[in-house]
C-alpha cells in the first residue's frame, strides 16, 4: 500500500507538484493521467525517492519515506521498484546483467544474485534472452527486463513511469497482462503514470487525473467511468465520431452499465417507442471490472422527446447530451445537408 498525502514538490518559486492526495492499496493498481506539463515525471521522481519533496509524507508500509535521511533512505528506496520509460537498461550490459545490478548495488550475495536473476528472468518470460543485450532486444523484451529490474529488491511499490509509451498496441497488452499477473501473483501495489487511456482502462483498479500539479479528479476506475459529468470519464470511453443522423432525427447520447442494462436495449426501446433507434455512435468496453457502453442514437423527430427520454431512462440508459430543443427538425426523408 502506499499513501501520497499533501505532496508538493517546488522548484525556486515554481510550484510543481501542489498538495497531491493519492492512496493506492495493498495489491492494487493505480494510475496518474494527465497532460503534458501537468507534473507526472516529477510525481514519478519524488515517489521513488530520486528527489526530495518539499512537503508531504510517502507512506509505504506505514513508514514515511520522504522523512527519511542517509542510510535510512537507502534503504527504503528498495520499497519501490521503477520500470522506466523505454526500459532504459544499460546498453554494455547484457538483459541478465542489469537485473542484476540492484542487487550487487545492495550487496547482495553473489550466489544469491545469480539465483535471484533467474528467477526474475524467468517470471517475466525473458530466460532465453538472458545473455542478449538490450539492442538485440525488442522494445517489449526491453520493457520485460526493466520490469524484472524493478522487482529485484522484492519492493512493495512498483511504479511504472510511462512504461508501455512507445510501444506497439500489441506489445502494450502483453505488458500490461504481464503487470496484472505480478499484482495478482506477489501482491505488489503498482502504480502507473501514464498518458495512454487504453493502458489505464485495461489495467487500473483506480485512476486518478493530475493537472497543474493538482489531483483534479480520482476514484475507482469502474465508479469513473459511469460518472456522466466527468471529463476523466469521457476521455477513458472516448466515442468515435458519428455518422450523420438520418434526416428528421433528433439525436441522443447516452451512458449505460452494460452489467445492468439488457444487450438488447436497443431493440427494447426501440419496441416501446413504436419506431426504430438508430446507432450512429457505439462503444462498448470492459473498464475496471465492468463494462460500460457510450452510444449515440437518433429518434424519429415525430416522436415526442419527453416519451424517447422516459423509454430510454426506463431501461437504464443515462443521457449525457440531449437534442437541442430549439433545433430545427426536418422532414422524414429529406437529405441531409
Ligand atoms: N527541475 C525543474 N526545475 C523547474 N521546473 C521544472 C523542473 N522539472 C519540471 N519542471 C516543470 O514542472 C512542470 C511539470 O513537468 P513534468 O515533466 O513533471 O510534467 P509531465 O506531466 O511529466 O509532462 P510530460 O508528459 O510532457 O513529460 C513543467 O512545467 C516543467 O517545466
Amino acid at each position: 500500500m502506499i499513501e501520497i498525502s499533501g505532496l508538493t514538490k517546488s522548484y525556486g518559486s515554481t510550484v510543481v507538484l501542489d498538495g497531491i492526495d493519492l492512496t493506492v492499496g495493498d495489491a492494487q493498481i493505480g494510475a496518474v493521467v494527465g497532460p503534458s506539463g501537468a507534473g507526472k515525471s516529477t510525481l514519478a521522481r519524488t515517489v521513488n525517492l530520486l528527489e526530495r519533496p518539499t512537503s508531504g509524507s510517502i507512506v509505504v508500509n506505514g513508514q514515511d519515506l520522504a522523512s527519511l535521511r542517509g542510510a535510512d533512505l537507502r534503504a527504503a528506496r528498495r520499497e519501490i521498484g521503477t520500470v522506466f520509460q523505454s526500459a532504459n537498461l544499460l546498453r554494455r550490459l547484457t538483459a541478465a546483467e542489469n537485473v542484476a545490478l540492484p542487487l550487487r548495488h545492495h550487496g547482495v550475495p553473489e550466489h544469491q544474485v545469480k539465483r535471484r536473476v533467474h528467477a526474475l528472468l524467468d517470471r517475466v518470460g525473458m530466460l532465453h534472452r538472458a545473455r542478449h543485450y538490450p539492442s538485440q532486444l525488442s522494445g517489449g523484451q526491453r520493457q520485460r527486463v526493466g520490469i524484472a529490474r524493478g522487482l529485484a529488491l522484492g519492493p512493495s511499490v512498483l511504479l511504472s513511469d510511462e512504461a508501455t509509451s512507445g510501444l506497439d498496441p500489441e506489445t502494450t497488452l502483453s505488458i500490461t497482462t504481464l503487470l496484472r499477473e505480478l499484482r495478482d501473483d506477489l501482491g505488489v501495489t503498482i502504480l502507473v503514470i501514464t498518458h495512454e487511456m487504453d493502458v489505464v482502462r485495461g489495467l487500473a483498479d483506480h485512476v486518478a487525473r493530475l493537472d497543474h500539479g493538482r489531483i483534479i479528479e480520482q476514484g475507482p476506475v469502474d465508479q469513473v467511468v459511469r460518472r456522466s459529468d466527468s471529463e476523466l470519464s469521457r476521455a477513458l470511453l472516448p466515442l468515435p465520431p458519428a455518422v450523420p443522423a438520418p434526416a428528421g432525427h433528433r439525436t441522443w447520447t447516452l451512458r449505460y452499465d452494460a452489467a445492468t442494462v439488457s444487450p438488447f436495449w436497443v431493440a427494447e426501446v426501440s419496441r416501446d417507442l413504436g419506431s426504430d433507434l438508430a446507432v450512429l455512435s457505439a462503444l462498448v468496453e470492459e473498464a475496471g471490472r465492468t463494462g460500460v457502453g457510450r452510444v449515440t442514437v437518433a429518434v424519429d423527430g415525430r416522436v415526442d422527446a419527453g416519451s424517447v427520454e422516459r423509454a430510454l431512462v426506463s431501461r437504464g440508459l443515462v443521457p449525457e447530451q440531449r437534442p437541442d430543443a430549439e433545433a430545427p427538425v426536418r422532414a422524414v426523408g429529406e437529405a441531409v445537408a
